[in-house]
């Protein structure tokens, strides 16, 4: 059987290093380029990588990725910064390049899509609910691109269930202290030195709290998630976004 063809963006970084590790390990698969920042996209192709691991930053991603569609080459994104606007761009690009498969993974971490699942299946229960994201102090971005999607998926599911606005009686607050509001549920990023993933969903009603919560120890727990994707992508055209598309969960 011949092994996929894998290359990963961004391979200098804390996650671009662990995923090379992790591809190496994978019997399957041969890493076939690893680049960095100032490494030409053209090493793609002419390694002829068949699936990109995308683990840079917000600035790099757009580029990185209209270069591997352009070349028919399927991509695995863990990179954040995803908006609506950004997503349309992406999908038009896959329109011109049929066949072409990307995989957006909020995380990787199946504990973490378990956690956004189950606050999606939990919200309609509950008055209220907020999320607590906490992170190692590198981190570019907040709040995190797991909490923005939890949020929305829990926003969505209130909406469904004709839920009406969270309580909050606040009416003078410090800016930033009530955190940062993502589809009507308040997202609050805590930054420490020590951490390295973590997300509290909090639900509550009368007399009764519901806490989710999930922690990547390591960068390595990660890593399954992206072998799962890289072996799933090329067979899924278009875009896919969320790891849970790849997880038979229903
Ligand atoms: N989806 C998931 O499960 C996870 C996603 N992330 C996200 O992945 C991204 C990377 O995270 P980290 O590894 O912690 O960041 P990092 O800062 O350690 O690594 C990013 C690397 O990308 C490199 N880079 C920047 N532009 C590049 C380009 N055009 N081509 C190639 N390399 C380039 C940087 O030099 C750096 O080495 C972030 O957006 C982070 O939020 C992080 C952990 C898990
Ligand atoms: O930057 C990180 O570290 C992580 N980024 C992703 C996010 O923003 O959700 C995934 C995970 O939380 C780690």
């Amino acid at each position: 059987m011949s092994k996929l063809r894998v290359a990963v963006l961004g391979a200098k970084g804390k996650m671009g290093s662990e995923a090379v590790l992790a591809v190496e390990a994978a019997e399957d698969m041969e890493l076939v380029a690893a680049l960095g920042r100032d490494d030409s996209l053209d090493a793609l192709t002419e390694s002829g990588a068949q699936v990109a691991v995308e683990l840079t930053q917000p600035e790099s991603v757009m580029g990185n990725l209209e270069f591997c569609v352009a070349n028919g080459i399927h991509a695995v994104v863990g990179t954040t910064g995803w908006t609506e606007e950004r997503l349309s761009r992406l999908r038009g690009q896959l329109d011109a390049s049929p066949g072409t498969g990307v995989l957006i993974a909020p995380n990787f971490g199946i504990g973490a899509v378990l956690t956004m699942r189950f606050a999606q299946q939990a919200a309609r229960f509950f008055e209220s609910a907020e999320i607590v994201e906490l992170h190692h102090p590198n981190k570019a971005d907040a709040p995190s691109g797991t909490a923005v999607r939890t949020a929305q998926l829990i926003g969505e599911a209130r909406q469904a269930a004709g839920l009406p606005d969270q309580p909050d009686a606040t009416s003078t607050a410090l800016e930033g202290a009530r955190g940062a509001e993502v589809n009507g549920v308040p997202v609050h990023a805590v930054r420490l030195r020590g951490l390295v993933a973590h997300q509290e969903v909090l639900f509550g009603d009368e007399g009764e709290i519901f806490t989710i919560r999930h922690d990547s120890l390591h960068r390595s727990s990660f890593m399954p998630g992206v072998l799962l994707g890289v072996r799933k992508v090329p067979s899924v055209p278009g875009l896919t976004f969320g790891l849970e598309h790849f997880l038979d969960l229903d």
